[in-house]
């Protein structure tokens, strides 16, 4: 059954910028700041990885000590190994992401291990978390398909999802990482992962590189998923997913999320303010259809 209320996981700070070909420490501030005036509950702002791999998020620490937080607002970060969350631990971080794959060779690529290796690496970093009284999130790379290997098997992204539970992650976010999914096939992958982690554990990470997100997250719902990942003005990609495009712009989802009657909380205006603002620094163009038709000031007024 479709939930009433939404809980928004912001990921323009860290998805939406991890791919960008150059972003200052400043841009990155400015963005989470205006971001924390938008009602969002949790804003995803930073990567504890190495700078050799994803240069766009080095100096995390610098970054969480400079963001002014907002009452509230949950500040995560991705922490792929017990190094990284150390980092973070350090920094004040909320709460920390792991990150794995239902693709072995996305894994790989992105981690550098194999999808089982990668669960022995998250081991130290639940226990550290435990004791440090942190909740940790965890991500499914490639639940609708791998730029590497095709089709993924949803049972495949259900062992995933399962062993991350298993494991202690609160909630497990499912990454159509290259955006290739269509309502049919994410509602049964859905459906797959369902049979073995409880929908109020899941929530959903598509990329919008077909245009297919919306779509497939307004099937969804319907299943009862009450928590949903995206990018303000779709910014974003993965630099282990070439092509890849940013997640579903978050103006959109709001848009959609209001036409269905389903509580936000977050203000609009102020979140395409934000998005403007990043764009504008990056000469880069707007993701979203709904900050691009509000901008042109193609609004109907009641
Ligand atoms: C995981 C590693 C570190 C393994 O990389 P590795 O090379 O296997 O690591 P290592 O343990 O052998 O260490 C090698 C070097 O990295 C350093 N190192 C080791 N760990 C850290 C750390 N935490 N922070 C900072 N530095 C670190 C370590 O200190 C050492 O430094 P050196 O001695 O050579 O100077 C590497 O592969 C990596 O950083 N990968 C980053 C991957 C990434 O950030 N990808 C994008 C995010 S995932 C994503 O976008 C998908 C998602 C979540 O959005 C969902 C979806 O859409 O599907």
């Amino acid at each position: 059954m479709r939930p009433q209320r939404i809980r928004i996981v912001e990921m323009g700070a860290r998805d939406g910028l991890q791919n960008e070909p150059t972003v200052s420490l400043a841009d990155r501030i400015a963005l989470i700041d205006a971001l924390s005036q938008t009602g969002l509950a949790q804003i995803e702002a930073a990567s504890f990885v190495s700078p050799k791999w994803v240069p766009q998020m080095a100096h995390a620490d610098q970054l969480f000590a400079q963001i002014q937080r907002q009452p509230g607002v949950c500040y995560s970060a991705l922490t792929p190994n017990l190094q990284g969350f150390e980092a973070a631990r350090a920094a004040g971080v909320d709460e920390v992401a792991v990150f794995g794959a239902a693709s072995e060779t996305f894994s790989q690529r992105n981690i550098n291990c194999s999808v089982a290796e990668s669960l022995q690496r998250f081991e130290p970093v639940m226990d550290a978390a435990r004791q440090a009284g942190m909740r940790v999130r965890g991500y499914v790379s490639c639940t609708l398909g791998c730029p590497y290997e095709g089709t993924i098997a949803p049972a495949k992204v259900a062992d995933a999802a399962q062993a991350l539970h298993e494991m202690g992650c609160y909630e497990i976010s499912l990454g159509d990482t290259i955006g290739t999914g269509t309502p049919d096939r994410a509602v049964a992958m859905l459906e797959a992962v369902a049979s073995r982690v409880p929908i109020p554990a899941l929530a959903l990470h598509f990329h919008d590189t077909y245009g297919q997100a919306l779509a497939n997250i307004a099937a969804c719902l319907e299943l009862g998923v009450a928590t949903i990942d995206a990018s303000v003005a779709g910014l974003g990609g993965c630099p282990y997913a070439p092509g890849a495009s940013g997640n579903l712009a978050t103006e959109d989802l709001i848009y959609l999320l209001d036409g269905l009657g389903l509580s936000h909380g977050v203000d609009l205006d102020a979140l395409i303010q934000a998005g403007a603002t990043i764009c504008q620094r990056l000469g880069r163009p707007n993701g979203s259809k709904v900050a691009l038709a509000r901008l042109s000031q193609c609004s109907i007024t009641t």
